[in-house]
């Protein structure tokens, strides 16, 4: 699979995915939503993937919906989790069903040169849980972007609260995180600075291209005690103890080499200004992706390729161990990944109860045959037991 997508992502007139990764409340979902009304406007309707399990609401429709295959709310009961660790294994469920994912991908993008009314999908929008460490930070959420990415031309756009970011301590907190996600995701990112209509996100960039402009506003918030804390507050002195702004000074230093490999954009996602400069950075961060970024990525499929071998030894021996741990989780499953335009219901797995693993407690969920399809699953043969209770309990015991 690995070849076959290499050669896809090498194509020219491929579709970039474009993930949007932001905190709760910077206006990811209705950024999300300004995006793909306007592509609709264009008549270039986009490929819509919701990744976030808990999301209650979606102002758009999702081509794929993480909610279709993996029950959130069951989740968390079958494994008595909180919120964020419901949201964890949700993903952890669903990235079971990337290789699915892609399939529908790789087919609804697919070109139809004998269809003269197909419309070609230029876009992959993929909405993200506002938790961003869960996402980002999780195997799940690497997988599916490195699986993403090894089909795709794909790029980050992080959506920042402009009117929440406007002083010298939130802003580098901010930028911090970004370059987090930047080093993680190793991918190339975009910076949304949302609702510009509340705050002119001018100062952001000034910022991030002027260092003596940083450091004017660093001193005006260090005179007018914005960093507040133990030592400035209660002296009477009116100022910090210095030590937040020689921090925040240094950072904005280090940060120099970081912001030179990032597009800024200022958008308001509720009057849709600023979409076409988003759309603008898309296309250039794009084609630094298949010029940079590609070859590197693979350079690393290639190595994990020499190394896949032990560690599937390795994983297959760990899940042996954990499942003879006579884990009590639930009969949670996740059903197959199918899209609104499949024209034919795929079959869930609902059936592959407690029988999968047949009626004596002594079997031990049959280990050979769990072992051998398992096995035939790593090598892409098979991906459906990737989907069946056995794997669900063995995600349980690793979390
Ligand atoms: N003024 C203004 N408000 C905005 C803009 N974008 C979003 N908002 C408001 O910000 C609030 C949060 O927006 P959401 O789109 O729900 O933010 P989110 O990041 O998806 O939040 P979660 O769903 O909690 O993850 C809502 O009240 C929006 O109306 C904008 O460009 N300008």
């Amino acid at each position: 699979m690995a070849s076959t997508s290499a050669s896809s992502a090498a194509k020219a007139d491929q579709p970039v995915a474009i993930v949007c990764v932001g905190m709760a409340g910077s206006g990811k979902t209705t950024f999300m939503q300004q995006i793909n009304a306007h592509l609709h406007g264009k008549k270039e309707p986009p490929y819509v993937i919701n990744l976030d399990p808990a999301v209650t609401h979606s102002p758009f429709e999702s081509n794929i919906d993480i909610r279709d295959s993996v029950n959130y709310k069951e989740v968390m009961k079958q494994y008595n989790l909180g919120p964020n660790g419901g949201i964890l294994t949700s993903l952890n469920l669903f990235a079971t069903k990337v290789d699915q994912v892609l399939g529908l991908l790789e087919k609804r993008t697919a070109p139809k040169p004998d269809d003269p009314t197909h419309t070609p999908i230029k876009h992959i929008l993929v909405d993200t849980p506002g938790q961003i460490e869960v996402f980002v930070w999780s195997a799940s959420g690497q997988i599916l972007l490195e699986s993403l990415a090894s089909s795709f031309p794909t790029v980050i756009a992080y959506i920042i609260d402009t009117p929440r970011t406007s002083s010298t301590s939130t802003f580098m907190s901010n930028m911090l995180y970004a370059c987090s996600i930047l080093y993680k995701t190793k991918l190339p990112m975009i910076l949304v600075f949302n609702k510009s209509d509340v705050k002119d996100p001018a100062f952001a960039k000034e910022w991030m291209t002027d260092y003596d402009a940083f450091q004017a506003a660093l001193q005006e918030d260090e005179t007018n005690n914005a960093f507040g804390g133990a030592e400035g507050s209660g002296d009477g002195m009116g100022s910090g103890s210095g030590y937040m702004g020689s921090l925040l000074n240094s950072m904005s230093l280090m940060l120099e080499e970081f912001y030179a490999h990032l597009n800024v954009v200022g958008v308001s996602s509720l009057y849709g200004t600023g979409i076409d400069e988003f759309f603008a950075a898309v296309q250039e961060k794009a084609e630094e992706f298949k010029r940079d970024y590609q070859p590197e990525l693979e350079r690393r499929r290639e190595e994990r390729e020499e190394n896949k071998k032990k560690a599937r030894e390795r994983e297959l021996n760990k899940m042996m161990k954990g499942m003879s741990m006579g884990d009590a989780a639930g009969d949670v499953t996740v059903g197959d990944v199918n899209d609104k335009e499949a024209p034919e219901p795929l079959s869930t797995d609902e059936e592959s109860s407690d029988e999968e693993y047949g009626d004596d407690p002594n079997d031990e969920y049959d280990r050979e045959g769990l072992q051998a399809r398992y096995a035939a699953a790593m090598q892409g043969e098979d991906d459906s037991v990737l989907a069946d209770a056995s794997f669900a309990k063995y995600l349980h015991s690793q979390r």
